[in-house]
């Protein structure tokens, strides 16, 4: 029996989100498992027709989050509101609202597409001619058209996860929740999944993207949460979370036999500029962060002279890179690990 986060039954739906309100909206949410508290302190808004991501790595307490966010897991404290009402277990109709994409495959292996679709189609109460209709959108949508009469055990794990994301699309959610959809997924199902994401905050849905994959969370956020041990601890645009961050120029240089140090390797005229890091292996780390040179001179005409120099006095350069602003690198500084960790 799958975990499928199956919906309640159909009920008359409720009221439409007010004009600029959250379409989802959590409020100091807490949890704790024992002794062990995986959401401490979690506030965040979606607003409709926007891709929210939680971005943490594993632990960081973001199933946990979702969970209470659809209402299948109670809260410590805090509240959870869709379009400004407050959900609560006899809230039916609120729930209604929701889609979910388990981490968890919640599909049938023994059934196909169409019957799994059609399964949670009737669970939402859907029938007749609509449910025919949702059901051969959701099979266009996840690229399943062709194959929507084999059994689902017969899939490839991108299949299967495409499949799972269909069966929450099939009542229209106002909020969509999606937790870690594309892990162990082939590199063309990551595709089709992230680009019917896009499609279906594009018609309007509030999407919540958990993930702990960095470039996924890029590409396709319009506004990110970091998440760390049960908080957040940086929430906006991606732009304005990498603002404080900058370039770094970084070469890696063998110095010569008579000058271990490199006290000879760089230009006078740049030596201040450069982090110098020596490596058990003898290499020299020069690193040379932007904000260091003035406004008219970049990292990459500072390489030329470097490197000029730097043969010249009998160095070898192993490697030279510059370090963009990314997420990895905002959540190193934020926590001092990798999200990878
Ligand atoms: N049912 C449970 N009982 C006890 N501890 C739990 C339970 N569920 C989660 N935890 C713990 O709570 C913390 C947060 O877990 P959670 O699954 O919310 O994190 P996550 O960011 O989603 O990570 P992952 O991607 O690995 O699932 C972790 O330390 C986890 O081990």
């Amino acid at each position: 029996m799958p975990t499928a986060l199956a919906p309640p039954p159909a009920s008359p739906s409720a009221a439409e989100p007010a004009a600029g309100e959250a379409a989802l909206r959590l409020r100091n949410l807490r949890k704790s498992y024992g002794d062990l508290t995986a959401v401490a302190d979690v506030s965040l808004e979606v607003a409709p027709g926007e891709i929210f991501g939680l971005l943490g790595p594993n632990g960081a307490g973001k199933s946990t989050t979702m969970m209470i966010a659809c209402g299948v897991l109670p809260a410590d404290g805090g509240t959870v509101e869709l379009s400004g009402e407050i959900l609560s277990p006899d809230r039916r109709d609120l729930r209604r609202r929701l889609g979910v994409v388990p981490q968890d495959l919640a599909i049938y292996p023994e059934l196909t597409a169409r019957q799994n679709l059609r399964f949670f189609g009737r669970l939402y109460g859907l029938g007749g001619t609509e449910l025919n209709d949702r059901v051969a959108d959701a099979l266009e949508r996840t690229g399943l058209t062709n194959r929507a009469d084999d059994r689902a055990e017969h899939y490839s794990g991108g299949m299967k996860r495409r499949l799972n994301f269909g069966c929450a699309l099939l009542h229209r959610p106002s909020v969509l929740i999606l937790d870690e959809p594309t892990v162990g997924v082939d590199p063309q199902s990551r595709a089709h999944l992230l680009s019917s994401v896009k499609d279906v905050a594009a018609e309007g849905a509030a999407v919540v993207y958990a993930s702990h994959y960095m470039e996924e969370v890029e590409e396709i956020c319009d506004r990110v949460a970091v998440i760390d041990a049960g908080r957040v601890l940086a929430a906006g645009t991606i732009p304005d979370l990498l603002a404080p961050l900058e370039s770094v120029l970084r070469l890696h240089v063998t110095p010569p036999p008579g000058d271990p140090d490199g006290a000879t390797l760089l230009p006078p005229a740049f030596a201040g500029l450069f982090d110098v890091v020596a490596q058990p292996s003898g290499v020299l780390t020069y690193a040379l962060p932007r904000s260091r040179l003035n406004r008219d001179t970049t990292l990459s005409g500072v390489l030329a002279p470097v490197l000029e120099h730097v043969k010249g006095a009998g160095g070898r350069l192993d490697a030279v890179h510059t370090d963009e602003p990314d997420l990895e690198r905002l959540f190193l500084k934020l926590t001092g690990n990798t999200l990878r960790d």
